[in-house]
């Protein structure tokens, strides 16, 4: 059956997703609060600036009226940066009456309160107005998901019906989606894998090979679990789609912001100009604010996020910082036979 689907947030993502879903047979409608973009979606069928080759059909409108987006829709697909769903979800809750699904697909945490995105919605969205939450995630680059290109993600909710209705939704021959339960694990493996890749780009940026490269994800990977854990999650999930499947995709892929913000900050470049340069959003470069207070209230080490907090913000020197890791006391691999 044909579904309305509110999508907030007209970037490359939203913009994506929002194909998908009319090729799927829904009515998607995106909302951003950018009037030019919305002009150009509904006049061009273009949305050039975030997706520069991709002709839109015609069924996909957008708006930059909350509630003209939100009306009939069964649905409601958040695709912000991370720091701004809170504000937008508040909106959002006035606006709505009766109950429907919210779905995430942005991949970040909030700085301040270290909230988790389907966290903030349960927050701000009363349950009276909620079917159930879902997080959409996994290894999903949105230029690629825009020309078709095979991509497997997870549908991550504790509400399995919700998580199988949003399955259904994106489901064709070139979109497949599993459901997972581990909502927790799923949205810390959105959110760490991006910090990870600034440092998959900076590794590129100064000529690092393979075996680093390689190296960077595996131990990436620790601490994304070992974090992931501490706050509840299902160390299965860390070995899924949204964990390593996303880790890897954002650690070696040249259409990662996270990864090109990496590449930059390799190169020399300061954060402040990787930021302006890349112009869209890098959710890394906050999440790893988040993730350190984080790991320092849970008494966890996260050597290689700590890092990548240094160089962004303590303007360490991105070499020395390297060497530095590479020399910390030699410790044993973790095995699951050595924990209590
Ligand atoms: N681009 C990708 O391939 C993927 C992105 N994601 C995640 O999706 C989220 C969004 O990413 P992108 O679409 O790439 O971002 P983007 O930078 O391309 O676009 C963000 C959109 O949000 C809109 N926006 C910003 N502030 C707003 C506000 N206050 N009210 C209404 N609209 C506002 C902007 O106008 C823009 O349309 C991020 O968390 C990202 O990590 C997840 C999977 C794939
Ligand atoms: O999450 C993504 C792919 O799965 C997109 O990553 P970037 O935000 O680094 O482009």
């Amino acid at each position: 059956m044909k579904k309305k689907i509110a999508i907030i947030g007209a970037g490359s993502w939203g913009t994506a997703l929002a194909k998908v879903l009319e090729e799927n047979g829904h009515k998607p409608v995106l909302y951003s609060n950018v009037e030019d973009q919305i002009k150009e979606i509904n006049e061009e069928h273009t949305n050039k600036m975030f997706l520069p080759n991709l002709v839109l059909s015609e069924n996909i409108k957008a708006t930059t009226n909350l509630k003209e987006a939100l009306t009939n829709a069964q649905i409601v697909l958040f695709v912000l940066p991370t720091k701004v769903t809170r504000i937008v979800a508040r909106q959002v809750s006035e606006i709505i009456e009766d109950k429907v699904i919210l779905v995430t697909a942005s991949k970040g945490l909030e700085q301040q309160t270290h909230k988790r995105i389907s966290e903030i919605l349960q927050e701000e969205i009363p349950e009276e107005k909620r079917e159930g939450i879902v997080a959409l995630s996994g290894p999903s680059h949105a230029e690629e998901v825009a020309v078709n290109d095979l991509t497997t993600i997870t549908a991550a909710s504790t509400n399995l019906d919700a998580a199988e209705k949003v399955q259904e939704l994106f489901m064709n021959n070139y979109m497949r989606i599993y459901t997972n339960k581990d909502i927790i694990g799923v949205e810390y493996g959105a959110a760490l894998k991006n910090i990870i890749a600034l440092g998959a780009g900076a590794l590129a940026g100064l000529g690092y090979g393979d075996n680093a490269k390689a190296a960077l994800i595996t131990r990436g990977l620790a601490e994304i679990s070992r974090l992931g854990i501490a706050f509840g999650a299902d160390p299965l999930t860390f070995i899924g789609l949204s964990g390593v499947g996303d880790l890897i995709v954002t650690c070696t892929s040249i259409h990662s912001r996270n990864w090109q913000a990496g590449n930059m900050i390799g190169k020399g470049h300061s954060l402040d100009e990787v930021l302006e340069t890349v112009g869209m959003v890098v959710e890394g470069a906050s999440t790893v604010v988040a993730a350190c207070e984080l790991a320092k209230e849970k008494n966890i080490e996260l050597p290689i996020t700590e890092a990548i907090y240094s160089v962004l913000y303590e303007h360490a020197d991105v070499r020395n910082t390297i060497i530095e890791l590479m020399n910390r006391d030699p410790k044993a691999e973790a095995h699951s036979k050595d924990r209590k």
